[in-house]
């Protein structure tokens, strides 16, 4: 009967029993009136001692005008105002990026913390589900704290104990909506704790010109674009097999052709072979030139390629064995990037049942064992389907750009992908808008990254054969 017990549950707490002789009361233990004011007051300097310690200039820009009105009266309080502005706009001026950095982000995270999450943390734990009201009490995941950058919020969260981080995947939707953002992303920050990414705009709605083709020769991870937190996209090739899967149109030779031209200067001085296999001949037969007697179009001409770069490879690693371990580019063993513009041409739609075997059996022993003597594939694809495409688990990065259905997300990305936020269903079919934009998850991280391709004009292909041609 001396249980804690909410407030408002006292009164359902009727334990008597009809036509028994023994009734039971509720013990209601009158609280003195000291102690309630005791704990408001110890909860309201907690409060306050927590606000000035996390939102410091938020506060001090708060409290002093309102201290200098009271010491020196409304004239030097408004004084104070303008000085306080004129400060903060100066520096915007002069300087938006440190501004921005040190002050900017901090006062709208403060904004959002206060007006966007803490508002609708209750009610839009409740309706999603994540929170509980039990027996008069709200049992609510903790809002920790919230950072803004260019593009999102950052919201860290303590799950309630006993949750996954799937109960919170299955509801992206809800804290989306609930929030007002367009999507959310779930990632685990720590044990128990959680991160969740609102995006306020979308950095990447806007088409991006070609990275411009590099200094120097590299196989290193290549520069193709963008990611959604402004970082350069760069995308790696040696060492590894990438497989690109996107409905029509969305954007896939801009991925290759990125690709081909960050390589560039490593194919001018040696270091890198690019094989181009182009069953469809309407996407690397642009650039033909560049790949020399290294380009197949036919299904016999593309059987007999891959078959060579087995060959290339199986060579490597006799002479490898033993010896070393990984692959250093070199003029005598250059990296050998095997590109393929649509593989299902050649392993799911092929007529001919000989040619298909030859192809698959050449492209499963290049994704098992090339990497680690230079030999890589960059494939490109439609659709992920398992009967059109049995040997996409052989590339270890995956990225997914438009797609027509949810449940092919996953299919190229693993399991988890779309929950985790990869919604790459949802994006745009609009050229201008969602062509080149896709997410990738790479080997070393379950959570999906949000990127756009730099679109590689017919200009820029012309003059990429130009300048090795030359
Ligand atoms: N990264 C990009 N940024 C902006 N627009 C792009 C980008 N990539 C492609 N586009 C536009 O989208 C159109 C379709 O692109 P692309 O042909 O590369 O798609 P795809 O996925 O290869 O299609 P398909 O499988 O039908 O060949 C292009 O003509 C171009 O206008």
């Amino acid at each position: 009967m001396f249980r804690k017990l909410p407030g408002d549950e006292a009164q359902h707490l009727v334990t008597t029993t009809p036509d028994t002789a023994v009734v039971f009361r509720p013990a209601v233990v009158q609280t003195p009136a000291i102690i309630t004011l005791v704990i408001f007051v110890w909860r309201m300097l907690a409060g306050l001692v927590r606000l000035l310690w996390r939102h410091p200039i938020a506060s001090a820009i708060t409290a002093v005008p309102g201290v200098t009105w009271t010491l020196y009266g409304w004239s030097w309080a408004l004084l104070t105002i303008f000085g306080l502005l004129a400060v903060p706009i100066g520096w915007a001026l002069i300087h938006r990026a440190s501004f921005l950095r040190l002050i900017g982000w901090r006062l709208l995270a403060f904004w959002r913390l206060t007006w966007v999450y803490r508002r609708h943390w209750q009610p839009v734990m409740i309706i999603s589900g994540l929170g509980r009201h039990l027996r008069g009490r709200d049992y609510l995941p903790h809002l920790g704290k919230v950072t803004c950058t260019s593009w999102a919020d950052l919201v860290t969260v303590r799950m309630l104990t006993g949750q996954s981080v799937k109960d919170w995947a299955d509801r992206t939707d809800h804290l989306a909506h609930g929030f007002g953002a367009r999507s959310c992303r779930v990632s685990v920050a720590r044990a128990g704790r959680l991160l969740l990414v609102f995006p306020r705009h979308d950095p990447l709605a806007t088409p991006l010109p070609a990275v411009p083709v590099p200094d120097e020769a590299s196989v290193g991870p290549v520069e193709v674009g963008t990611c959604e937190d402004g970082r350069p996209w760069r995308l790696k090739v040696h060492g590894t097999h990438v497989l690109v899967a996107g409905a029509t149109g969305a954007g896939k030779g801009s991925i290759l052709w990125s690709a081909i031209r960050g390589l560039l200067p490593a194919v001018r001085a040696g270091l890198v072979q690019i094989w181009a296999l182009d069953p469809k001949r309407m996407e690397l037969s642009f650039g033909r030139d560049l790949f020399g007697d290294r380009y197949a179009a036919t299904p016999e001409h593309c059987a007999e390629l891959l078959e060579a770069a087995v060959v290339v490879m199986q060579e490597r690693a006799d002479r490898f064995a033993g010896l070393r371990r990984t692959h250093t580019p070199t003029v005598e063993d250059p990296f050998v990037l095997v590109v393929v513009d649509e593989v299902a041409f050649l392993t799911a739609y092929q007529a001919d049942k000989g040619l298909k075997l030859r192809i698959c059996a050449a492209l499963a022993t290049l994704t098992t064992q090339g990497r680690a003597v230079g030999v890589g594939v960059l494939a490109a694809l439609q659709d992920p389907r398992k009967e059109v495409m049995n040997i996409r688990n052989l590339f270890p990065d995956k990225i997914a750009l438009r797609l027509d259905e949810s449940e092919q997300v996953d299919m190229v990305l693993g399991d988890g992908a779309r929950d985790r936020g990869a919604l790459a269903d949802h994006i745009s079919p609009i050229p201008a808008q969602g062509a080149g934009v896709g997410y990738v998850r790479l080997e070393t991280s379950p959570d999906p990254i949000r990127v756009r391709a730099a679109y590689v004009s017919d200009t820029d292909i012309r003059a990429m054969v130009e300048a090795v041609t030359a």
